[in-house]
């Protein structure tokens, strides 16, 4: 090894150690947090809070983006006390993550049903106007989010949701408490632990080597056309869900697939998206389109999805009536992206 490169190389791992070690201190603090309720507490002191109003988030439009405003402990305290409810509340708050600095950044529901609300649903409008925001439907605002703002969102709003629905023991029928951090609920009478949970999706870029496979639900937006998905069954691995959701939507069997990425997607509940991109034999492309799962399903070359991915803006496509594609912060954009990007994804190794 020359003087330079170790030089190098001990400057690289130099300052991979420093960057490594800010993650590692800021993912044990948060781990801490999770584990120890009194330190939880105490992070509220000095955190921010993101504030919900049945599920919907708290945000402020400056021109054609949305940003997410956030609350200090004093400020909620003062805005519960002004609209007349209990400042326990407060103890209803989930642990979304937290700063490179250690701030502790929460999110609160001021609209779901609580044990110390009062007509909380009621007193909506008054307290947008005293916020100087609006409660926003999270799927309507998604993509007028910067990345950051859109990852915590999404993370409170699956909690939060998670929260509200398991507010009773299954085995028992008793109320769970919810530990500080909102990172799991206990029934106090039998101890049964509960975690919040996630549906694993796999989400598939199907190809024939030249042209990519893209559907359409009925639910879509009008011209949307994604990559195909589908939720596991359990005991099913990743491939088996991939080859079957395959089959079942649009009568293909699967050669080769590979994985590419995974994303956290709130909608309608919490799913793990796992994306891959799979082939078929090119002499064995002929879809049956399920019509019970699909509107519609079809292959297109290189150049049309290059040319969609470009002119990605779902209102003019809408209007001159093309075919258009996810927005940029859904994984099945990222996918088709990559796709177009290396047509290696699309002759994979056995
Ligand atoms: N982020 C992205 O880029 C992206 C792109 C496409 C789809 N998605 C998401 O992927 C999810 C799955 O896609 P799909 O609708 O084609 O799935 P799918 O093909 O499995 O069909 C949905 C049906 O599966 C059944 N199902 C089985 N397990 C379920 C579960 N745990 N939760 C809900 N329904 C279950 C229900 O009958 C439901 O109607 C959707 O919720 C959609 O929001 C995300
Ligand atoms: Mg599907």
């Amino acid at each position: 090894m020359s003087l330079y490169c170790g030089i190098a190389c001990r400057r690289k791992s130099f300052w991979y150690f420093r960057l490594l070690s800010t993650y590692v201190t800021k993912t044990r603090y948060l781990f801490e947090l999770k584990e120890d309720d009194d330190a939880c507490k105490k992070a509220q002191q000095t955190g921010a809070f993101y504030l919900f109003h049945s599920l919907a988030p708290l945000l402020q439009k400056s021109g054609h983006q949305y940003q997410a405003p956030r609350h200090s402990l004093l400020e909620l305290e003062s805005l519960l006390a002004k609209f007349g409810q209990d400042i326990q509340r407060i103890e209803d708050s989930v642990l979304i993550g937290c700063s490179e600095q250690h701030e502790a950044w929460f999110a609160l529901d001021l609209g779901l049903n609580s044990s110390s609300s009062i007509n909380a649903s009621l007193q909506k409008p008054e307290m947008e106007t005293e916020l100087k925001g609006s409660f926003t439907e999270l799927r309507k605002a998604l993509f007028q989010l910067n990345t950051k703002d859109a990852s915590l969102l999404t993370t409170a709003q699956a909690l939060l949701r998670w929260h509200d629905a398991h507010q009773f023991c299954s085995r028992s029928g008793q109320p769970t408490k919810k530990n500080m951090a909102g990172s799991k609920r206990v029934c106090p009478s039998n101890k049964i632990i509960y975690y919040p949970q996630m549906a694993p999706v796999v989400i598939t870029l199907v190809s024939d080597g030249t042209r990519c496979l893209l559907v359409r639900q009925s639910s879509f937006p009008k011209g949307m056309y994604s990559a195909l998905a589908g939720f596991c069954d359990i005991g099913e691995s990743l491939e088996e869900a991939v080859r079957r959701e395959v089959a079942e939507e649009v009568g293909l069997e699967v050669e080769r697939l590979q994985y590419s990425a995974s994303q956290h997607w709130p909608f309608p509940n919490s799913s793990l998206m796992i994306a891959c991109h799979a082939t078929v034999h090119p002499g064995q492309t002929e879809i049956q389109v399920n019509l019970k799962e699909l509107e519609a399903a079809g292959w297109f070359s290189h150049d049309e999805v290059a040319t969609a991915l470009r002119k990605n803006n779902p209102y003019t496509q809408q209007q001159y009536g093309t075919f258009w594609l996810p927005p940029k912060l859904a994984i099945a954009h990222q996918l088709i992206k990559e796709w177009v990007e290396k047509p290696s994804c699309s002759t994979l190794p056995a």
